[in-house]
């Protein structure tokens, strides 16, 4: 049986490495020359612990194969997963261009029956105009069947997630494709959801907004917190500890990013515009969030009015810690802020300085650690919970800083801890500490 995967990016690379590891012959293609080069030869462009050894391991076992060539990955596949990007349009629909192209290539190529499986996050209706399409194009001795198997994993610990899926889900209309499916997936030994394809689309998009439901009104609780003089930990710690809530996604912070929260909100949003439906609670969300990604900053002109030639700290710029990832991170947008304010900038990340590099150049100073990051500076914003950051020694903050002003967005410390290592710390839903008198009436003081 023969597996192949179009899209070797995040999705399409975990799922190729994980279904040979499972046992399974898969081939994988992707239009970027480059990266095929370097995964055949065993190069992970991803961080991700664990992802290079497995990768290798399957190479050199031949169950992985890497190819450039569409032809070569569509003609004898027996089963063809798409996962190749579905970004955000202008209007914040998902662009669904390179699973048109991507669909164009396997419909041309296909020399036997085959079911198509697509991974990438699409619009309810997708697959179903995919299959239309698929009709149109291969000859009529070929029979193809497209099903929708949404893809759940988190960036960081994919390799875990799809050993250990809560639940696999696979939308078919057709029972024999879905069973088939369902087949594929049973090494890995987790719950399975079968339903009709619209449902499995639809649980994609409305699985990514829920959770970014949970992490906006928990920011809004904070905000809230600020204003009464509750603390969040302990409210969120309140609530959490109600099984009916749950604790997961309930960390207050400077708000959600990444390659799918913000993207996925957005087009289900334009989805139910699609349909005249007003989905009210979606739309605050995704306001709520683009404001809490502004409170770092708003704090800090709040403080110091004026952030001009300041020497400003940010440590962290990953959208979460353990990924290089910065896309949609909070990091980016604070960054671009203090740019305007033309402060003196400099950044830390254990792994995504090189990608901002590519976005910032000469403007920021990238510091290899902690220390050299926030040596000198007037203020320092957190804007990523990595250990190296949560675990630094507080007592250096005031060592090395001009005066240590922490505008922390993830609560990486200790209240008590930061009041004596006498820190000014401002954090979210927590009251700030050691903020001094001349904020008498500002809200910080909490
Ligand atoms: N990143 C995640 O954590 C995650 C998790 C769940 C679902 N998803 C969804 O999975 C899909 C893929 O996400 P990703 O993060 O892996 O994307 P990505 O942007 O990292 O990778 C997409 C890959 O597809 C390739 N590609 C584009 N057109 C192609 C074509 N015609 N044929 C073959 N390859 C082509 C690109 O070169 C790229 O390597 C998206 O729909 C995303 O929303 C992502
Ligand atoms: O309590 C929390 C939990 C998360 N976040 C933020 O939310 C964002 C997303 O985090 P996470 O969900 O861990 O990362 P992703 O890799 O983007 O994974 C999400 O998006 C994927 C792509 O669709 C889905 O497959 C996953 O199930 C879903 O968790 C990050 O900025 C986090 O900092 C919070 O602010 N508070």
């Amino acid at each position: 049986m023969e597996i192949t995967i179009f899209g070797t990016g995040y999705v399409g690379l975990v799922t190729g490495v994980c279904f040979a590891e499972a046992g399974y012959n898969v081939t994988c293609f992707d239009i970027d020359e480059r990266k095929i080069t370097a995964l055949s030869q065993g190069r992970c462009p991803i961080y991700e612990p664990g992802l290079e050894e497995m990768l290798k391991r399957n190479l050199e076992n031949g169950r992985l194969q890497f190819t450039y060539d569409s032809r070569l990955a569509s003609k004898n596949a027996d089963y063809i997963f798409i996962a190749v990007g579905t970004p955000e349009n202008e209007d914040g629909s998902a662009n669904l261009e390179f699973l048109e192209d991507a669909v164009d290539q396997i419909g041309k190529y296909l020399s036997r029956d085959a079911v198509i499986i697509i991974k990438s996050t699409v619009p309810v209706g997708t697959n179903q105009r995919i299959y239309q399409k698929l009709q149109g194009i291969v000859p009529d001795n070929i029979q193809v069947k497209v099903v929708s198997n949404p893809e759940f994993l988190r960036e960081g610990s994919g390799i875990l997630d799809t050993f250990h899926a809560d639940r696999i889900v696979i939308g078919a209309d057709d029972n024999e494709a879905g069973r088939a499916v369902a087949d594929l997936y049973k090494p890995f030994g987790r719950p399975i959801l079968q339903t009709d394809v619209r449902s499995a689309e639809l649980i994609k998009y409305a699985s990514n907004a829920f959770l970014a439901t949970k992490i906006s009104f928990i920011n809004e609780v904070a905000n809230l917190c600020e204003h009464t003089g509750a603390n969040i930990e302990d409210v969120a710690k309140g609530m959490g500890m109600d099984v009916r809530i749950g604790s997961q996604f309930l960390r207050a912070g400077i708000g959600y990013g990444g390659s799918c929260f913000p993207k996925d909100t957005k087009a289900l949003e334009k989805l139910t515009e699609d349909y005249e439906y007003d989905f009210k609670i979606l739309r605050s969300v995704i306001e709520v969030n683009s404001r809490q990604k502004q409170q770092l900053f708003e704090k800090a002109r709040e403080l110091f009015g004026n952030l001009q030639g300041k020497r400003v700290a940010v440590l962290g710029l990953a959208f979460k810690p353990h990924t290089d990832d910065i896309r949609e991170a909070p990091a980016v947008e604070l960054i671009a802020r203090l740019i305007e304010e033309q402060a003196d900038i400099s950044v830390y990340d254990p792994a995504a300085s090189g990608n901002a590099a590519d976005l910032f150049g000469s403007r920021l100073y990238y510091a290899e650690n902690v220390d050299a990051a926030i040596k000198g500076a007037d203020i320092v914003f957190i804007v990523t919970e990595w250990p190296q950051i949560t675990q630094y020694d507080l007592e250096r903050f005031s060592l090395l800083m001009r005066e240590p002003v922490i505008f922390d967005g993830r609560n990486c410390y200790d209240l008590a801890n930061a009041e004596s290592a006498g820190l000014t710390y401002v954090s979210v839903g927590r009251k700030a500490v050691n903020v001094n008198r001349n904020l008498e009436n500002s809200r910080l003081r909490g």
